[in-house]
């Protein structure tokens, strides 16, 4: 049985050249996460990374952030929240647009979705351009929460998005490409 190690995680991701747009290379996550023995892998690596720190909520990022943020929740103790495409919260929502690699979009969080006494990690499956992840950020300080992390599972490091990411909110990857 191959030993589970970052490089491993790392190989097991699927580069697919032009999707969704010609020109743009995309990392393909649902090979590394169909594997049971690297998602538990994955799983706990990024678990452990931030126990201790406090944190009572992960806001996970339509669609593929649901994913790791949902086991990150449940691996700490937290809660978890959704941020969504346009038109999908049924409750009240505040909005907030991005650029994304390949178009334009809008995100919302229902407005009672967190509190001033919540201790935030922000994941997303993938950091591209920023874009999504600002968005994001700027939701959650609607809120006044006590503390922003931000994490994700693959950073593109080549694109440079984490320039764009306020230095006051620590950033955490898993796997750079
Ligand atoms: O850093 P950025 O340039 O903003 O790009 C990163 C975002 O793009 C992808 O989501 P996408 O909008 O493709 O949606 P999906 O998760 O529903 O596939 C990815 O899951 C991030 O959310
Ligand atoms: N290159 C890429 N691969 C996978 N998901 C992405 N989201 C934005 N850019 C991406």
């Amino acid at each position: 049985m191959t030993k589970i190690n970052l490089d491993v995680v790392q190989a097991s991701i699927r580069n697919i050249p032009d999707f969704p747009k010609p020109g743009i290379q995309f990392k393909d996550v649902t090979t590394a996460f169909k594997e049971p023995e690297l998602f538990r892998f994955i799983v706990e690596e990024t678990a452990a990374h931030y126990r201790n720190l406090g944190i009572t909520r992960i806001v996970g990022v339509e669609s593929r952030g649901f994913i790791l943020g949902s086991a990150l929740a449940y691996e700490l103790d937290a809660g978890f929240v959704p941020v969504r495409k346009p038109g999908k919260l049924p409750a009240e929502t505040y909005k907030q647009s991005y650029e994304l690699e390949y178009g334009t979009d809008t995100l919302e969080m229902h407005t009672d979705a967190l509190s001033p006494d919540d201790v935030v990690l922000i994941h997303d499956d993938l950091l591209a351009t920023g874009g999504t992840v600002g968005a994001t950020i700027d939701l959650v300080r609607k809120f006044g929460v006590k503390k922003i992390f931000v994490n994700f599972f693959v950073e593109l490091d080549f694109l440079k998005g984490s320039e764009k990411i306020d230095k006051q909110v620590p950033v955490w990857s898993l796997i750079h490409f």
